[in-house]
């Protein structure tokens, strides 16, 4: 950390000049524009230029809580290295990586600035017809070829070392694991929340299944996973994606990150009741529909890719047994299943939100949103065991929702 420190635009600007990125004598500007919890995000373009570069620097703490909170600068060196593994393997489904510096802890790649961010997509009910190919491909592709199935055993191991992430996924143990499960610090939610809250609480039939999933979260290194796949880890145009921000990258259950996107395009679904007024009825089921056939089709384009990949390209002596890929992708469903249930908990009781329900202001239409997505979310992590495919996952939450 000794030649850390954090830049400003103007150190931003001449950093990037003097990469040869830019001419000689061009016009810079910039603009920080970072929204995550974490981060700095530097926007860096020709002055008359739509596109440029981004630099992205990890502060030494959590942007979202202050200085109080320090934080890894190693992360920015995980997610660098994970954004070129995730090149290799879908390529051009992630920013491409221009420079990494380890003493500033800052990534420049490519400027995604024509698209955006999924989920203001969502928010704004847009449909994209190719995304469920697209991210169910991404997530086949990088679970599969990290894993023990197609790498080598000696070189699964290291880059288990390589992406050994600690203190990130200390993060997750907590947030996502344990502090939404009693009265911690760090909780906070919709007062009209109060009641919901503490069944959650004394509920010890969910908080079994939940200590079942941390224990798979700690323990199962079955991929190097992205680690936060939500809907504003992904940004879209009409018809292309790019995955970014694995500063969580670690080797987990490949679960995680299937449950991750399932859980915010359900935290989606939940929100739209808590938007709609009764002209908008039409448009918010035909959205949730919309919302529960994606869910549908990332599994699928997932399973068909993923068994297509195992049949290509599986190296592991094991991997030919009779119904032991059939069980595999079970087990990732049923993990998927939990895994979404803890994470839509978490963006409800926890730290850390999601805009499609913050944006509600009325606490009211938000508390009806929220105590849908607790409904499903509960569902989820208990029936999780039982799930036989995906349409269990997508009946769930119609069924929560109709019981209302
Ligand atoms: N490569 C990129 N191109 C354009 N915008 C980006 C890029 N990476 C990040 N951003 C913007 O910066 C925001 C924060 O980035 P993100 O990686 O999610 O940061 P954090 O790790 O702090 O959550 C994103 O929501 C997006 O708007
Ligand atoms: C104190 S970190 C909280 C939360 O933020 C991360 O998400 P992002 O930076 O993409 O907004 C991650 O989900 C962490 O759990």
């Amino acid at each position: 950390m000794s030649n850390y420190y954090p830049l400003n635009s103007q150190q931003a600007m001449e950093y990037v000049g003097k990469l040869g990125i830019f001419p000689d004598h061009s016009s810079l500007v910039c603009r920080e524009i970072g929204d995550g919890n974490l981060n700095l995000v530097f926007h860096i373009k020709e002055k008359s230029a739509a596109t440029g570069v981004i630099i992205k620097q990890a502060l030494p703490y959590a942007r979202v809580v202050g200085e109080s909170w320090p934080l890894t600068l190693d992360r920015a060196r995980i997610e660098s290295e994970a954004l070129i593994v995730h090149h290799c393997m879908c390529p051009g489904m992630v920013p491409k990586v221009y420079h990494y510096d380890p003493g500033l802890a800052l990534t420049v790649m490519e400027d995604l600035s024509t698209h955006i961010i999924l989920r203001k997509g969502l928010m704004a009910r847009t449909a994209y017809p190719l995304f469920a190919k697209q991210i169910g491909s991404f997530l086949a592709r990088t679970l599969l070829l990290t894993s023990d199935i197609v790498l080598d055993p000696l070189e699964k191991k290291n880059r288990m070392i390589q992406f050994s992430n600690p203190e990130m996924c200390k993060i997750t143990e907590d947030l996502v694991f344990t502090d939404p499960y009693y009265d911690a610090e760090t909780n906070r939610f919709n007062p009209l929340l109060d009641e919901e809250v503490k069944k959650i609480w004394g509920n010890d039939k969910l908080k079994y299944q939940i200590a079942k999933l941390k224990e798979k979260f700690l323990t199962h290194s079955q991929a190097l996973i992205h680690g936060d796949l939500h809907t504003g880890s992904i940004m879209v145009t009409g018809n292309d994606l790019k995955v970014i921000d694995p500063e969580f990258a670690f080797y987990g259950p490949m679960g995680f990150d299937v449950g991750a996107l399932f859980a915010n395009l359900l935290l989606s679904y939940a929100s739209q009741v808590g938007h709609s007024l009764s002209v908008e009825e039409r448009k918010r089921k035909d959205y949730q529909n919309y919302l529960l056939n994606t869910i549908e089709q990332v599994w699928l384009a997932f399973e068909q890719e993923f068994r297509a990949l195992w049949k290509e390209q599986a190296k592991e002596p094991t991997a030919a047994a009779k119904g032991y890929v059939d069980d595999y992708i079970m087990r990732i469903l049923q993990d998927a299943s939990g895994f979404a249930g803890c994470k839509m908990l978490r963006r409800v009781i926890g730290l850390a939100h999601v805009e499609d329900l913050e944006s509600i202001e009325d606490l009211e239409s938000r508390a009806k949103g929220e105590k849908l997505a607790l409904g499903i979310g509960q569902q989820l992590v208990i029936k999780g065991d039982r799930i036989q495919n995906i349409k269990d996952i997508t009946s769930l939450a119609k069924k929560v929702s109709s019981d209302g």
